[in-house]
Parts: C-alpha cells; sequence; structure tokens
C-alpha cells in the first residue's frame, strides 16, 4: 500500500545522516537508512551532500530503471510523499500504448492514419498487449535472467487463449477456438493479426525466451498442417495448439546450413518404416520438442519425416551467445525407425516440402526483428533525454540526435516495407507469393537485420558501459546487442538473402529492357 504520509522538504533534510537517512525521488519520500548500507551502488553514494535528505530524483533516474522502485523490497521504503508535489515519472500503465515519439508503429500513433488497419485491428492489438504483459512478460525477465525454459503456467495461459493456434497464422486450424476469450473470430482472422502478434510478442525485449515459448512449432508445425495425413496433423497440432507437447523444425546440420541439398541425414526404406541416422544443429525450442520435423536425405532425394523423441532420439543443450531460455538443442538421431505415416509430402519432393514454408517464416522473423529495434529507440531516446553529461541532457549534443535520426528512420521505413508485403500476402495466393514476394521477403529481411545491428551499435555508443551491462540501465541494449545478431542468420545469412532477392528481380528482367 502506498504510504501517505506527507512531510515538508524541511523535515526531511533532517534525515541527513547515517543511521537515519531519507531521501525524495519524485514527490515520494523513502527511508533508506537501514536499506543503505545493503544499497548494489554502495553507502557512500547515498550520504553524499546532495543526496542525503535531499531531493535526488535526477541522480536516482541517471543511474537506474524506473522498475527498481516497483520491487517489493524497495517500495516498501517508500514512507510518504512530499507537501504539495505530485509524482511526474510515471511508468506506462500495463497493457497502454507508449507515448514517446517512434515508441510505436504510425498505426498505433493518435493523429497518423494507415490504410492496412483498422479499429478491430486496434481492439486486437490491446488484447494482445494486455496478455502479454500480465500473462508473459515477468515469466519472459525472469527466465532471460536465470536461462529456464518458459514456466508451464504461462503455456497453459497461451493454450487457453488459443494464442498457440493463432501464431500458426489464419487457417482450419482455427476452426471452432474462441480465440483470446472471443475478441475475434476464428474466420476474421488474417496475416495482418497475425504481424500484431508477432510484434506484440517481441516487445518483451525477450528474444531467447520467444524461441523458446513456441517458436520452434511456428517453424516446425506448417508442414505438418500441410502435408501429415489428417490423423497424424490432429494429433500433433491438437496437443501443441494445448500446450501440452512441442514441435521444432530439424533441418540446418553441422554439415550444411542454408544449402539443404547437402544434409547428412539419411532415411532409409525398410519393411517397418524409415530408419533415420544422422545429426541436426541449432534446432530452435529442440530441448523441450517432443516431434521433429526433419529433413532427411532418401535413395529419392530428399523426404521430410515427422521423427517422435524415444529411442535413438537425443537432445543437447548448445551455448548459444544469446539465451538459453530458447532450449537450442544439437540433436542426434540414431537408426531411429519412423512409421511410413509420419512421411510429409512425397518421397523426392523434401525440398518443396521445406522450402514452401521459408518466405513466410523469413516474414514473420523480419516482423519480430523490427518491433524489437522500436523498443531500442525507446529505450534511447529515454535514455538521452534523462541522463544529463556536463549538466545538460545527453540529447542535447549533435552526435547524439544524429545516431537517434538514422535509428528512427531505420526502424520506420522497416516498419513501411513489412506493412506492404503483410498487404500484398493477404491478397496474393500461395503461388503468387512465391513469385512475387520471395525476393521482397529477402531483401526486407536482409535489410532489418543489418539496421537493427546498426542500432545496437549505436545504442551502446549512447549507453556507454551500461550498453554492455546484463542488468541494470541497459540491459535492454545489450540483450539486443547479440539477438540481433542472431536474427540476422535465422532463416538465411543478410548474404544468402540480399543474393536471393537479387536474382528473383534477374530472373524478371525483360530481355528488351536497355538504357
Ligand atoms: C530508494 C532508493 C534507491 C534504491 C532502492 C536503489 C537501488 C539500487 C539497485 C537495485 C541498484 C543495482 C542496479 C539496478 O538494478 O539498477 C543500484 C545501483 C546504484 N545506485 Fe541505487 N538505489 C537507490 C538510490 C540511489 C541514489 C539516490 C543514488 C545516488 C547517487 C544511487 C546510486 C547508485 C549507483 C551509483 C549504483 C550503481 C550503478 C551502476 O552500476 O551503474 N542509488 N541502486
Amino acid at each position: 500500500m502506498a504510504a501517505t504520509k506527507q512531510f515538508t522538504k524541511e523535515e526531511v533534510a533532517l534525515h541527513n545522516k547515517q543511521g537515519d537517512l531519507w531521501i525524495v525521488i519524485d514527490g515520494r519520500v523513502f527511508d533508506v537508512s537501514r536499506f543503505a548500507a545493503m544499497h548494489p551502488g554502495g553507502l557512500s553514494v547515498l550520504l553524499d551532500a546532495e543526496v542525503a535528505g535531499q531531493d535526488a530524483t535526477d541522480a536516482f533516474f541517471g543511474l537506474h530503471r524506473h522498475e527498481v522502485l516497483l520491487r517489493p523490497q524497495y517500495a516498501r521504503l517508500q514512507i510518504g510523499t512530499i507537501v504539495g508535489e505530485s509524482e511526474r515519472i510515471s511508468p506506462r500503465a500495463a497493457g497502454a500504448l507508449s507515448s514517446v515519439p517512434y515508441a510505436e508503429p504510425t498505426w498505433l500513433t493518435p493523429g497518423y492514419h494507415s490504410p492496412y488497419f483498422t479499429n478491430k485491428h486496434r481492439a486486437f492489438q490491446t488484447a494482445v498487449r494486455q496478455f502479454c504483459e500480465e500473462h508473459v512478460l515477468p515469466d519472459a525477465l525472469a527466465r532471460e535472467e536465470d536461462g529456464k525454459p518458459p514456466s508451464k503456467e504461462v503455456w497453459e495461459k497461451m493454450a487457453e487463449a488459443n494464442i498457440l493456434a493463432m501464431r500458426l497464422g489464419p487457417g482450419p486450424h482455427l476452426k471452432g477456438r474462441k480465440l483470446l476469450g472471443g475478441i475475434i473470430q476464428p474466420e476474421e482472422l488474417t496475416i495482418v493479426h497475425s504481424l500484431i502478434l508477432i510484434q506484440e510478442f517481441s516487445r518483451l525485449n525477450a528474444r531467447g525466451y520467444a524461441d523458446g515459448l513456441g517458436n520452434g512449432a511456428q517453424i516446425g508445425l506448417p508442414p505438418i498442417l500441410h502435408h501429415a495425413t489428417p490423423a497424424l496433423r490432429d494429433k500433433i497440432a491438437g496437443e501443441y495448439f494445448a500446450g501440452k507437447k512441442f514441435v521444432s523444425l530439424a533441418i540446418s546440420e553441422a554439415f550444411a546450413g542454408s544449402d539443404v541439398s547437402r544434409l547428412k541425414t539419411f532415411a532409409t526404406k525398410t519393411d517397418k518404416g524409415w530408419l533415420v541416422t544422422g545429426t541436426k544443429k541449432w534446432i530452435t525450442g529442440g530441448m523441450a520438442a517432443t516431434y521433429f520435423t526433419v529433413g532427411c536425405r532418401s535413395a529419392k532425394g530428399m523426404v521430410v519425416l515427422v521423427i517422435e523423441r524415444g529411442p535413438g532420439v537425443e537432445t543437447k543443450p548448445i551455448k548459444t551467445s544469446y539465451s538459453a531460455s530458447a532450449g537450442t538443442a544439437f540433436v542426434t538421431f540414431e537408426n531411429v525407425l519412423v512409421p511410413f505415416e509420419n512421411q510429409l509430402g512425397e518421397d523426392g519432393n523434401g525440398l518443396h516440402v521445406m522450402l514452401a514454408n521459408f518466405n513466410s517464416e523469413r516474414w514473420g522473423m523480419t516482423a519480430a526483428t523490427i518491433s524489437s529495434h522500436r523498443t531500442i529507440v525507446e529505450e534511447c531516446l529515454k535514455w538521452a533525454t534523462q541522463r544529463k553529461v556536463f549538466g545538460k541532457p545527453l540529447v542535447s549534443q549533435a552526435v547524439i540526435r544524429s545516431k537517434l535520426a538514422a535509428m528512427i528512420s531505420r526502424v520506420e521505413s522497416a516498419q513501411a516495407w513489412i506493412e506492404n508485403i503483410t498487404f500484398q500476402m493477404m491478397n496474393m495466393s500461395h503461388q503468387q507469393q512465391s513469385m512475387l514476394l520471395a525476393g521482397q521477403i529477402a531483401l526486407l529481411k536482409s535489410f532489418a537485420t543489418r539496421t537493427a545491428q546498426e542500432t545496437a551499435k549505436d545504442a551502446i555508443q549512447i549507453f556507454g558501459g551500461r550498453g554492455i551491462t546484463l542488468t541494470g540501465m541497459g540491459k535492454y541494449v545489450e540483450r539486443f546487442h547479440h539477438t540481433a545478431i542472431f536474427d540476422a542468420i535465422l532463416g538465411g545469412t543478410e548474404d544468402v538473402l540480399d543474393d536471393l532477392g537479387v536474382r528473383q528481380a534477374i530472373k524478371v528482367m525483360p530481355k528488351g529492357a536497355r538504357l
């Protein structure tokens, strides 16, 4: 409960020594007499003449995130408020929009207009943000710190709201499901809602956790939905949508990444089924997965099989620089017998089965990168205005404003491009998307991750040492710096995607085009 006692500044000033120490932060009076000796920043800073018994608001916000004051062990240090003063600094209310410029895409910013989004999308976005901040954010923050997988309760909540099913996009798998308490009917959900869903989840600033929370299934389940027998499809999708069992896509190997035709996981036909031997690397969510959608080499070329965890299947965690809570695994298959019913598509046509989903995968990855990129713009704008250097806010320096200008331009152009592509996807058949959007999506993904890395670098320059510190003021900047690099290789490195984008364009160059 908030302390209601009121004090004058003169009264507070009397408590200015070790053992009897009060300070004022944003009109609130804190008794830090006992806490001072345990203060992570040390005792002496609190005994400074400009801090002890004084208004230390500026000093405090130059060194701590607002969330420090909300932690129960610190919130209880508040003993009252200053007469005639009210709080000026308030965190964004849970589920609300940020009022920091460029912290939201224009379609969510008051005064702007959009050709793509309506009030119904806005209602959907509000519900998703509220869900994320209420049910997912606390777990995301804790798991990113302890490196454990997402908690069971979060899975249950996601399943209950049918978010796990919605994350697979529009389609028959939504039929009969109550989506987010009924805020939208299954047949109304479009790829625009998927964009909202992805971008809201990416605002959590917990990139690895998000992967642990089912991103593996977002890429591993679509081939099952499109190519499995109805019985297998309904069994696996049902278990995943209920948050009970997880699915991972297992294509990349130590031997072959994007070059899927060189895989060394072999599937041999026997009387009893397929016999599979091989290894898979960098498998997102692999540590928790029960089912693996596996790209294999067969006598006819490539075949995709659903392999269930069991005898002969082992997973080992890969220590990545981005997050242990993603559950990234090295998977080994040793003479694993796989029933013929677990084959996805035709033997020999595996490449097509795997590639069919690449565009929408890359589109989803890009949407996520752009949204987390935007949160870093917000972090930098806040820090540059609150941090004082030589008595002036950081933002009073032209070089800092120039870095902010570059960041804003990057994120706004990437967002405008993805909204356009999303609109095209909504209006094109799958075949048209492959023909007309594969290049655009590849180029946008490369642009989004390259610019995200530029912003990550600039953000560290703005935050200084705090930008490479795991906790405290710059923790999100630090995290973004090593997850942006990860996004830049997922689904194809930037060079591979740039090349694909240009090759797609050259393919349709008119023969008669001349300068
Ligand atoms: C209610 C009052 C305060 C609380 C609860 C508090 C709490 C904390 C905590 C939890 C940290 C660890 C870093 C983090 O999690 O952000 C920290 C660090 C620090 N605090 Fe405080 N603090 C308070 C007031 C102050 C004030 C008034 C100063 C003024 C100079 C100060 C100076 C520092 C410094 C220098 C650090 C180390 C920062 C760094 O490593 O970059 N603290 N404090």
